[in-house]
């Protein structure tokens, strides 16, 4: 079943808010100084060269939003030798009781089992959720990641790159799927064209802050060049 979820905004509609702030790692800092808000409904595409920080800002955007954020993490971040269907019902596990969790380890919850067929069948993992997912390839996995998070059911969909590791078509697939569950998304990614095409608001950043912040209505391909520069 298809379903969307939303966030709980304050009375602007605002979900998620950065004020001047400071954010790195440690001694490091990325952004000295940013400022973004993000509202309820916004599709926003993130992007900038590697090491721009992209990753650093949906790891603060993670923290603020807590559980509204269903979190699908640029290195999978799954289980090697556990099944898909495990890995995919870890999206779940603080939902469910622990009880629940030890049996469904030994013998799939049936409903469970149903909801994330639907999923799998969704995402073109159909017959593979018994498969360890270090028997599958990289792209299987990436949807296994996909499939977790859309597992949480929760409001904001935040993505790492999240379709990387797949061909241009599928990855437009993917984002559409994605969409469709997920009235709010903030994903960063590397295809431009992905970006203009699935989403509302593009975010590039450079150089510790945001140098665009446009609707993708108004941006072309071209204009995103200067985004990837290099000296
Ligand atoms: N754990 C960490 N400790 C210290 N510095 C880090 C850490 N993680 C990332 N950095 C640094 O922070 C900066 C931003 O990294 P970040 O991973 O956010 O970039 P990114 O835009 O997501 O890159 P990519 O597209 O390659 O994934 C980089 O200079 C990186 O070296």
């Amino acid at each position: 079943m298809l379903e969307t979820a939303t966030a709980e905004p304050d009375v602007s509609g605002v979900i998620a808010e950065f004020d001047h702030a400071c954010l790195g790692h440690d001694d490091h800092v990325v952004f000295p100084d940013l400022t973004l808000h993000i509202s309820q409904g916004d599709r926003i595409a993130l992007l900038g060269r590697s090491g721009v920080g992209k990753s650093t800002l949906l790891d603060a955007l993670r923290t603020r939003l807590g559980d509204q954020g269903a979190w699908c993490p640029q290195a999978n971040a799954l289980v090697p030798t556990l099944s898909a269907y495990h890995n995919i019902y870890m999206g779940r596990l603080a939902h469910f009781s622990r009880w629940q969790n030890l049996t469904n380890l030994l013998r799939p919850n049936r409903a469970c089992w149903q909801e994330i067929s639907g999923l799998a069948d969704m995402l073109g993992l159909d017959g593979l959720l018994r498969r360890q997912v270090d028997q599958l390839s990289g792209g299987q996995q990436q949807r296994v990641a996909i499939a977790r998070a859309l597992y949480q059911k929760r409001p904001v969909f935040i993505g790492d790159e999240p379709v990387a590791s797949v061909d241009p078509r599928q990855g437009a697939r993917l984002l559409e799927l994605i969409n469709t569950r997920h009235q709010t998304c903030v994903v960063a990614l590397h295809q431009r064209e992905l970006a203009l095409a699935h989403f509302d608001r593009i975010i590039g950043l450079d150089e510790g802050r945001i140098i665009i912040d446009a609707p993708a209505s108004e941006l072309t391909s071209h204009d995103l060049d200067v985004l990837y520069v290099t000296d």
